[in-house]
């Protein structure tokens, strides 16, 4: 087995959850974060000390942090710092990215996929919040694939300051303007969109529900396979109720299969 040494970014809500699992609860064998990075001005007073507290270094510039003895960026900060940081990464190491709606405008993309192909590194998108992107992978070579839709149901304190008194649809549209409009909670729908039909053909719905206490994503789809319907209802994470607490778990997940002799799904 490989070790695997990992540098993150974002030591919010998801970061200090994988340091938490990884560094103290030791879940993933081989593997260690050693490595955090935050090149703002308030993390130089502050990082330093909650990276000893894990027995990580912390770093207040990217290329000291690229040079550092690790093998995988995993970013768990937010669209703006994914999208600056991407490309660095990828020229000099592998990239796991969880703030997937960077990936919403296909020049970024491209121009990933492509800096991926020419250093030989890898990027790796995980499932996240929702599951069925195996159903759609497989999907796209079996006739391919009419419709998918994602319904987001999500409790209003998480998707609006306003307090509603009833459930209110608050985005109706594709996958690409739904990124834009909830940058923190429509990252699902990108993902699914590049499992599937892309972010202009995934229609979304978010809808915030004074009575739901879970984060709900219903993914449907249609295609020449037959048809496809997944709810899967959420607990919010303790730290950050917009974010779904199976989120963090997926990325050990994915970090796990990088290391697996046997893979399962797709
Ligand atoms: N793909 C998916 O299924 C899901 C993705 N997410 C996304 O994952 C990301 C992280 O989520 P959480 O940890 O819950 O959020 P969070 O808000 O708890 O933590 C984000 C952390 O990143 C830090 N950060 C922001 N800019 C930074 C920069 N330039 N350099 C270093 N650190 C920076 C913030 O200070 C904060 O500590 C968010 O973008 C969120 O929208 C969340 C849920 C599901
Ligand atoms: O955690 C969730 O339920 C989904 C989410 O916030 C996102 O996709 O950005």
């Amino acid at each position: 087995m490989i070790p695997i040494k990992i540098g993150i970014i974002g030591k919010g809500n998801l970061g200090t959850y994988l340091l938490q699992k990884i560094n103290k609860e030791q879940l993933l064998p081989n593997t260690k974060i050693t490595a955090i990075l935050d090149e703002r001005e308030k993390a130089k007073v502050e990082l330093p000390a909650f990276a000893a507290g894990y027995e990580c270094a912390a770093f207040h510039d990217i290329d000291s942090f690229l040079q550092s003895d690790i093998d995988i960026v995993v970013e768990c900060s937010n669209i703006e710092a994914a999208q600056e940081y991407s490309l660095e990464v990828i020229e000099k190491k592998d990239l796991m990215l969880i703030s997937i709606g960077a990936f919403a405008g296909s020049t970024f993309g491209k121009l990933i996929e492509q800096a991926a192909k020419t250093s030989g590194n890898r990027v790796y998108l995980p499932s996240g919040a929702i599951g069925g992107l195996d159903v759609l992978k497989a999907a796209k070579f079996s006739g391919g694939i009419e419709s998918v839709t994602l319904t987001t149901r999500k409790p209003a304190h998480s998707l609006t300051s306003e307090g509603i008194p009833a459930e209110q649809t608050l985005f109706d549209g594709p996958a690409r303007d739904a990124i834009v409009q909830f940058p923190k909670n429509a990252n699902v729908a990108i993902v699914l969109s590049l499992a599937g039909i892309g972010v202009e053909k995934t229609q979304v719905r978010i809808i915030a529900d004074p009575e739901v206490t879970r984060n709900i994503h219903r993914i449907t789809a249609k295609g020449s396979f037959g048809e496809f319907d997944l709810t899967i209802k959420n607990n919010p994470s303790p730290d950050n109720p917009k974010t779904s607490h199976i989120t963090g778990a997926s990325i050990l997940a994915a970090l796990a299969n990088i290391n697996s002799a046997v893979v399962v799904g797709s």
